[in-house]
C-alpha cells in the first residue's frame, strides 16, 4: 500500500483529502506545515507528498529538497501558472489547482505513483532527476500505466506498438526504471536508423577482421546493456539476417559476435518497439514469424493522440511550462479558440507533433496567448466550419424572419455538420465564388468539390 503525505494548512481540506485517500487504500499521514512534516517524519519514507503551496512558515515547494528522491504533488489555490511553473521549476513532480475534484486528484497520484522505480528510495538522486514522466490521465493512458508496472516486475519480453511519435520509447524507459535493473543501463537502438551493412555488428559486435574496416574488435550494443535493458526501437526494420541472431540471444540469452566462434553468455531484457503491423510483415515474410512470437509475450498498445481527449490540453499546458522555463519566456497561456482547435485536430505526429507545436508557438507568441494561428497545424478545417456553424446557429435564432427558401420549421440547432454544410453552399453560393464559399466554409476548393459531390449539392447554373 503507498504511504502519502498529506501537507495542508487547512483542517477541512486536509481531512476530506485524508478521507478520499484513505477509502482509496492510500496509507495516509498528515501535517499542518513544513515545519511539522520535517519535524514529524521520515519524509524519505513516503511514496508521494501532497502538499499545498502556501503555507504557515515556508512555502510547500520546500518540501521538494527535504524530500529528496520521494515526489512532491503541489496544490495550488491560485490557479495560476505561474506558481505552477514556479512549482515545476523547483521540481515539484505534478500540481493541481484547488478546488480539485476527486477525480482528477486520484487518477493524479495514480499516474504519478505508477512512474516510481520499484526501488525509489534506494536510487541516487541523478537517476531520481532522470525519472521518466509520461503525462495522461485518460483512461487508456491508466489502463497502460498500470500495464507497465506489472510488467515491470519482470523480466518478460515486451512489445511497444503504437503510431510514431506517441511516447513507445518513454514507456520502455519507464519499465526500465521501474525494474529491477533501474541502476544498470538501459540501451536504445533505432533499427531504421542503423544502415543494414553495420547492424549486426552494432547489436552482437564484432572480431577484429571479421570485415573490412573491422580495424579493432568491439562489443556490441547487447552486450553494453548486460543487466539492464535494451530498446529496439523500429524492430520491424531490422533485417532477417540480424533477426535470426536476435532470436538466438532471446532463446539461449547468448550472442555471438561477427566473425567470432565463441558465444557469451548476456543477461538482458528486451523492449521493442515498432508502428508497424509485424503479423502482416510476417506474413509477407519480411519478418520472421518465430521472432514475432517471441516478442510477442506482452504486448502493450499506445493510443494515438487524437484519442485521448482533454490529455491533449494537459500534455499541451505541460510543454507550454517547461518551453516557457527553457526559453525564458514570461508566463503564456493558450487561448480558448487555440484549445478547441488542439482537440479538433487529428495529430496525426502525436505528441511529438504537439510539443514541436508548442515550442514553435512560445517562440511566435507576441503576447501572452498561444492562439491558433501560432500552432501552425495544418487543419483542414474542421473548427473553422463548427466555428462558422455556431455563428450561424447564433444569427438564425435572431434572425426569425430571414429564413429564405430553408423551411421554417427546421431548427438550426439540430443540423448535422452535412445539413449545414448544404444549407450555407446553397444558400450562398448565388453571392460567392467558390473560392469564397471554400474560404468562408474554412475548406480547401478540392474539400468543397468533394462534398459537393458527396452531398449531391448542385452548383448554381452560370449566368
Ligand atoms: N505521455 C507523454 N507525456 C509526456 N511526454 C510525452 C508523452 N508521450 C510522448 N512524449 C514526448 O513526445 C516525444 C516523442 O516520444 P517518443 O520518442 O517516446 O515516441 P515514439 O513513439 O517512440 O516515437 P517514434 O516511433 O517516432 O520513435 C518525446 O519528446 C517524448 O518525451
Amino acid at each position: 500500500m503507498s504511504r502519502i503525505l498529506i501537507v495542508e494548512d487547512e483542517s477541512i481540506i486536509r481531512a476530506a483529502l485524508r478521507r478520499l485517500l484513505e477509502k482509496n487504500n492510500y496509507n495516509i499521514d498528515d501535517a499542518a506545515s513544513v515545519d511539522e512534516a520535517a519535524s514529524q517524519f521520515n519524509l524519505d519514507s513516503f511514496d508521494l507528498i501532497i502538499s499545498d503551496l502556501r503555507l504557515p512558515g515556508a512555502p510547500g515547494t520546500d518540501l521538494i529538497k527535504l524530500a529528496n528522491t520521494v515526489p512532491v504533488l503541489i496544490m495550488t489555490s491560485y490557479a495560476s501558472m505561474k506558481s505552477a511553473v514556479d512549482a515545476m521549476k523547483m521540481g515539484a513532480v505534478d500540481y493541481i489547482a484547488k478546488p480539485f475534484n476527486h477525480e482528477d486528484m486520484l487518477s493524479t497520484i495514480a499516474s504519478i505513483l505508477i512512474q516510481q522505480p520499484v526501488e525509489q528510495h534506494s536510487v541516487n538522486t541523478e537517476s531520481a532527476t532522470q525519472r521518466t514522466e509520461i503525462t495522461g490521465k485518460c483512461d487508456a493512458m491508466l489502463s497502460l500505466f498500470s500495464r507497465i508496472s506489472k510488467v515491470a516486475r519482470t523480466d518478460a519480453t515486451v512489445l511497444v506498438l503504437g503510431e510514431s511519435g506517441t511516447g513507445k520509447e518513454l514507456v520502455a524507459r519507464a519499465i526500465h526504471e521501474q525494474s529491477s535493473r533501474a541502476k544498470a543501463p538501459m540501451i536504445s537502438v533505432n533499427c531504421a536508423a542503423i544502415p543494414e551493412s553495420l547492424i549486426e555488428s552494432e547489436l552482437f559486435g564484432h572480431e577484429k577482421g571479421s570485415f573490412t574496416g573491422a580495424d579493432n574488435s568491439r562489443c556490441g550494443l547487447i552486450e553494453a546493456a548486460d543487466n539492464g535493458t535494451l530498446f529496439l526501437d523500429e524492430i520491424g526494420e531490422l533485417p532477417l539476417e540480424a533477426q535470426a541472431r536476435l532470436l538466438r540471444f532471446l532463446q539461449e540469452g547468448e550472442i555471438r559476435k561477427v566473425g567470432s566462434i565463441q558465444s557469451i553468455k548476456v543477461n538482458v531484457r528486451l523492449i521493442a518497439a515498432t508502428h508497424r503491423n509485424l503479423k502482416e510483415l510476417a506474413r509477407a515474410a519480411q519478418f520472421r514469424e518465430d521472432l514475432y512470437y517471441r516478442l510477442y509475450v506482452m504486448e502493450l498498445n499506445m493510443p494515438p493522440l487524437r484519442e485521448r481527449g482533454q490529455d491533449i490540453i494537459m500534455l499541451a499546458e505541460r510543454f507550454l511550462i517547461s518551453a516557457c522555463s527553457r526559453m525564458n519566456c514570461p508566463e503564456t497561456i493558450l487561448s480558448d479558440s487555440s484549445r478547441q482547435v488542439m482537440l479538433q485536430y487529428s495529430w496525426p505526429g502525436n505528441v511529438r507533433e504537439l510539443e514541436n507545436a508548442i515550442e514553435r508557438a512560445v517562440i511566435l507568441a507576441d503576447n501572452h496567448f498561444i492562439t491558433p494561428d501560432l500552432l501552425g497545424l495544418d487543419i483542414e478545417t474542421r473548427p473553422s466550419l463548427q466555428q462558422l456553424e455556431s455563428d450561424y446557429i447564433e444569427q438564425s435564432t435572431t434572425r426569425e424572419t430571414t429564413t429564405s427558401h430553408l423551411s421554417k420549421k427546421s431548427s438550426p440547432a439540430g443540423l448535422s455538420m452535412d445539413d449545414y454544410f448544404q444549407r450555407f453552399v446553397i444558400e450562398h453560393q448565388n453571392e460567392m465564388n467558390e473560392t469564397d464559399l471554400a474560404k468562408k466554409l474554412g475548406v480547401s476548393r478540392k474539400c468543397l468539390w468533394e462534398r459537393r459531390q458527396k452531398l449531391g449539392i448542385p452548383k448554381r447554373p452560370k449566368g
